[in-house]
């Protein structure tokens, strides 16, 4: 399987004694700068997704398949192992089982399946949760979508920020009895929080956004966090970017005067220049 390799590098994070910051994934170049820069993972989240694919706000109008077609283009471009977040499974058990069919055959190395409400329901002000008995359904179906088995399928809840730690806790022992690789958590508040979730626990621990006093890597690694997600800057930084360059144009600087371009050395790395113009001579022929 020619993506099995990926997915033993994720789980050989996951196996390991460190924490580690993947960088954040969004399309075909932000994956080969990632794995150039030496990130041993890349996070592909859904709200970078909607942004990339939709140039949405992250409220789930994006599709599966949209989303499996943008990993399937990043998986092409790039050798780097990429988590996925697969928001609530994109419908009920039954979408999730279809989800993880998706993702796996578009070469993700991982993927979370969150107990978040998604969609938000009608007159609903604030984030819900779905059951805990439809949460462990979804990890269920999604184990059972599994077709690699070295595919790396995560439980996630968001409860602490929605409910209580404890409610967390409970989710979290109830996702890891049902089979899943790991565990993940938002919302968590205080070194007290993830200390007790570890201790209620025994699966490797990702993190998806954490306070200040939370996010020491040494810290997190003796806490059995291998995974430590910190957003998704890149595109923000892209967006202002594009926003400065098409602002000065468009004020009348000439493109010899902008600044903040990349170099034609960067430009050919990220474009795998090289590697095209080796195949080009070996199969059109060398150029008249
Ligand atoms: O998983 C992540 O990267 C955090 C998240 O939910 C998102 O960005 O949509
Ligand atoms: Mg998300």
């Amino acid at each position: 399987m020619a993506f099995r390799s990926r997915r033993e590098k994720l789980r050989s994070i996951l196996s390991g004694g460190t924490c580690v910051h993947p960088g954040s994934v969004y399309d075909a170049i932000s994956i080969r700068i990632a794995e150039d820069l030496g990130f041993p993972l890349g996070m592909f989240g859904g709200s970078v997704a909607s942004l990339a694919v939709l140039g949405d706000p992250d409220i789930t109008l994006i599709t599966l398949t949209e989303l499996a077609e943008q990993m399937r283009r990043m998986s092409r471009a790039a050798a780097l192992p990429v988590l996925v977040d697969a928001d609530h499974g994109y419908g009920n058990a039954l979408n999730v089982r279809r989800t993880v069919q998706e993702l796996e055959t578009a070469g993700a190395a991982g993927l979370t399946i969150e107990d978040t409400l998604l969609p938000a329901g009608f007159g609903e002000a604030k984030t819900q949760l779905i059951s805990l008995e439809e949460g462990v359904g979804k990890m269920k179906a999604a184990l059972d979508g599994r077709g690699d088995p070295s595919l790396v399928i995560m439980g996630r809840t968001g409860a602490a920020s929605i409910t209580s730690i404890e409610d967390a806790i409970r989710r979290a022992r109830a996702y890891e009895a049902t089979g899943v690789d790991a565990l993940f958590f938002t919302g968590i508040k205080s070194r007290a929080e993830l200390e007790a979730i570890v201790s209620a626990t025994r699966l490797p621990i990702v993190l998806g956004g954490a306070p200040e006093e939370l996010n020491v890597l040494e810290y997190l690694a003796g806490q059995r966090v291998r995974i430590a997600l910190q957003g998704h800057a890149p595109i923000a930084a892209a967006t202002q970017a594009v926003y400065e360059t098409q602002k000065a144009l468009r004020d009348g600087t000439a493109p010899k005067n902008l600044k903040g371009l990349p170099s034609s050395d960067l430009t050919s790395r990220v474009t795998r220049e090289a590697d095209v113009k080796a195949r080009s001579a070996d199969v059109l022929g060398p150029k008249q």
